[in-house]
């Protein structure tokens, strides 16, 4: 079993293809559901430390998956029982049923078992799950003490991560081949529990990744505060926020940070102060230039904006200048961009959907040209060229005043040092979600910009300085 972060994320179609494309060089449907079988009921008999398992198979092959996981135990001289749902509809899942010697019951007529392994449904779910399933499934859980889903907790979209009906809550989920979006984004991600990888010996493509720990540059003997990445960030109406995201991008590790807007001395001192004007805001050595957090949206902000639109520089779009911008605007003005919008700035920029999160983060990229970061307890990073990554839950703490301002500030960090718009993206959403854990319960913004600091530390190094 693999921890995720960094694994590929496919959609039920992609994975689909990524079976096919096995089989047509020479690997086979049963092997693959062999091997799946297999790794799945190692995982199961170190989980289950003896106890016995209940395993529910549902008529299609994530049941085959069942099927062979339960052979597999009891040849191990595990306790195992199965009930069914229905019976196998592909070969390979008939082939994998007849792998099974034992009695097969009803999901009604059995008897819960301490370990119950969910392998119903998986990436194959079509339509909401029968109520009456659904109870009975809800009842096993219950007296369950360890719940375990095949490949996904069955009641959930597979690529949307919408509830098909009540789902069925699983303590752990073993992830077969790749990842699914339904495994990080919410509300399915609530009930998968703790995920894990299993690799079933295919190979799948990385346009979409799970977010990792970034590979951020180490300061070396040649390093100065300029070539450490310069941040600018536009003071608004509401300074604080601005302040915020400064203080972010320092401790994000930008060499210097210069908040455009504000004279008046203040702490931090290392950030520098200084008017709103052509020559600051043309300053050539800036590396990320960020607009929106606290912005206000008079007419002259509107205007401050525009003339951050009008600069060539990298930019960070956030906050109320997402409400002030067009996708049309921003695709003409061209140049890397990262907008950072929760759901209600979503909603105002590219219009409200009920589509799910990846397929409206991916579709808004296209339309703006820009790198989307669409926050959340689930955030999608999509790239107008087709990669996205998908980051795991953060810390439920980072629902507070502020916590966005500190994000576009450490985006703006790593998009300063050079990492391009969609590595600087999701390098700044994890250090923002690894700055949330190391504050712990109850912090405010002040404190995850702090915690920036030892988050970028643990990232440090990993590639050698510009
Ligand atoms: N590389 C891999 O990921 C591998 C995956 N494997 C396992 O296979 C499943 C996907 O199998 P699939 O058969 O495509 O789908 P499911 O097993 O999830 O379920 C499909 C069957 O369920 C029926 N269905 C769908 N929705 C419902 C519902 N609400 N209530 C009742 N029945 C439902 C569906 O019938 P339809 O008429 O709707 O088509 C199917 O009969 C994957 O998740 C892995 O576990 C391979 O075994 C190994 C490699
Ligand atoms: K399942």
């Amino acid at each position: 079993m693999r921890q995720i972060e960094g694994a590929a994320v496919l959609t039920a179609a992609d994975m689909r293809a990524v079976e096919q494309a096995a089989f047509e060089q020479g690997d086979s449907a049963a092997a693959m559901m062999r091997r799946a079988g297999q790794a799945c009921a190692a995982a199961i008999r170190r989980l289950s430390a003896g106890s016995e398992v209940l395993v529910l198979c549902g008529p299609g092959n994530n049941g085959g998956d069942g099927y062979v996981i339960a052979a597999t135990l009891a040849a191990d001289g595990h306790p195992v029982r199965v009930a069914a749902l229905g019976t196998p509809g592909s070969d390979v899942a008939q082939q994998a049923r007849a792998g099974w010697v034992g009695p097969v019951e009803t999901l009604h007529d059995t008897a819960p078992a301490p370990v119950l392994v969910d392998a119903l449904f998986g990436i194959g779910l079509s339509h909401p799950l029968d109520p009456a399933i659904a109870q009975a499934l809800l009842v096993l859980i219950a007296a369950a003490r360890l719940t375990i889903a095949i490949d996904l907790p069955s009641g959930v979209d597979t690529d949307s991560g919408a509830l098909l009906g009540c789902p069925a809550p699983a303590d752990i989920t073993l992830a077969l081949g790749a990842l699914k979006p339904a495994h990080l984004l919410q509300p399915a991600a609530s009930h998968c529990g703790a995920v894990r990888l299993l690799d079933i010996g295919v190979s799948a493509p990385d346009t979409m990744q799970v977010v990792a720990a970034p590979a951020l540059p180490m300061p070396g003997p040649h390093s100065h505060k300029f070539n450490r990445g310069m941040v600018a960030i536009v003071r608004g109406r509401m300074a604080g926020a601005a302040e915020l995201a400064a203080a972010a991008a320092m401790h994000a590790g930008s060499g210097y940070v210069a908040l455009l807007g504000s004279t008046i001395p203040a702490a931090p001192h290392a950030l520098v102060r200084r008017k709103l004007n052509d020559e600051s805001l043309g300053d050539p050595r800036i590396g990320a230039l960020v607009v929106g957090p606290g912005l206000g949206r008079d007419d002259d902000m509107r205007a401050t904006l525009e003339r951050a639109l009008a600069t060539d520089h990298s930019l960070v779009v956030d906050g109320d200048a997402l409400h002030l911008v067009t996708p049309e605007q921003l695709r003409a003005r061209g140049g890397q961009m990262i907008l950072t919008p929760h759901a209600g700035e979503f909603d105002a920029l590219f219009g409200s959907s009920d589509a799910g999160k990846l397929d409206r983060a991916r579709a808004a990229a296209q339309a703006s040209g820009a790198t989307i970061v669409f926050k959340g307890a689930d955030t999608v990073v999509a790239s107008p060229d087709g990669r996205a990554r998908l980051a795991p839950a953060a810390s439920n703490w980072l629902s507070t005043a502020g916590s966005g301002d500190v994000l576009a500030g450490a985006i703006a960090a790593c998009l300063a040092a050079g990492l391009d718009p969609l590595g600087a993206a999701a390098a700044g959403v994890w250090l923002h979600g690894e700055a949330a854990r190391r504050c712990g319960p109850a912090f405010i913004a002040d404190d995850l910009a702090c915690a920036l600091g030892p988050a970028r530390a643990a990232v440090a190094g990993a590639v050698p300085p510009r």
